[in-house]
């Protein structure tokens, strides 16, 4: 019988945070680009679009009333308030991966990664947390990318600490000083954890054929 008949490979949850303007999604895109197995947890969201996003893309642009109920009717995997607007990661397509040995990366913030560690799906979790190499960075980084107002880089400025604080409840730290360094963590990091996932079965396998051996002396 080949590994595969015997024992289902179960997908992989990868799961991407930091506080705003480190680089998560900027990683999370060149990962997509490198690895086109990998599926990208769309989000659903109540925050309205930047330039250049696309419904179904970024993100599913949703009112509140619709949010909630996908909410209700328990359509989300996870959900949180972030910086005032609600965020949530639908969970028919996370299941539909996992059955079938697909790996689904998430932007999301601490909250809904803990949810997702907590729930049913956690043993699955591989989660890493990108920090800035300072928070002068940070802030230049988010003005930077300009696309959001003052008063938003600013609301975002305020939340990065208690956000950083959140860090040890990740497998990995990632610190995104250098973009190509950064990222040869990360796809270090998802080989690893791949070979990891992938060996187990036949390891469970090979040390029942050592007991075997122990018996039969
Ligand atoms: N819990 C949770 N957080 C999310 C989800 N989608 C996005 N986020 C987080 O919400 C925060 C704000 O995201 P966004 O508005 O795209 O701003 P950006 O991170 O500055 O690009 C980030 O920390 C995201 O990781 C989600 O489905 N669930
Ligand atoms: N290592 C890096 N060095 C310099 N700029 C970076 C680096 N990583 C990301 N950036 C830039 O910083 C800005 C914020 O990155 P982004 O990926 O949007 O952050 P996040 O998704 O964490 O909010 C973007 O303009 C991006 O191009």
């Amino acid at each position: 019988m080949t590994m595969t008949q015997s024992h289902p490979r179960r997908g992989l949850l990868l799961i991407l945070s930091s506080p705003s303007g480190a680089g998560k999604s900027t990683l999370a895109r060149r990962l997509m680009a490198w690895d086109t197995t990998l599926r990208f947890s769309v989000s659903a969201t109540t925050r309205a679009p930047r330039p250049g996003e696309e419904d179904g893309r970024e993100y599913y642009f949703k009112t509140r009333e619709a949010f909630g109920a996908m909410v209700q009717s328990g359509d989300m995997l996870e959900h949180a308030e972030v910086f005032g607007n609600f965020y949530g990661s639908p969970r028919g397509p996370v299941e539909q991966a996992m059955k079938v040995g697909r790996d689904t990366l998430f932007d999301i913030d601490w909250q809904g990664g803990q949810q997702i560690r907590n729930s049913a799906l956690g043993r699955d979790v591989v989660s890493i947390f990108v920090l800035p190499p300072s928070i002068a960075e940070l802030e230049s980084r988010l003005r930077g990318r300009a696309q959001d107002s003052e008063e938003v880089i600013a609301g975002r400025m305020a939340k990065s600490q208690s956000e950083i604080s959140h860090w040890a409840e990740y497998d990995y730290v990632i610190v995104n000083r250098d973009i190509d360094n950064a990222f040869n963590e990360l796809t270090t990091i998802l080989e690893a954890e791949r070979l990891r996932r992938d060996r187990q079965p036949a390891l469970a396998d090979f040390v029942r054929g050592l007991n075997r051996e122990f018996e039969a002396r």
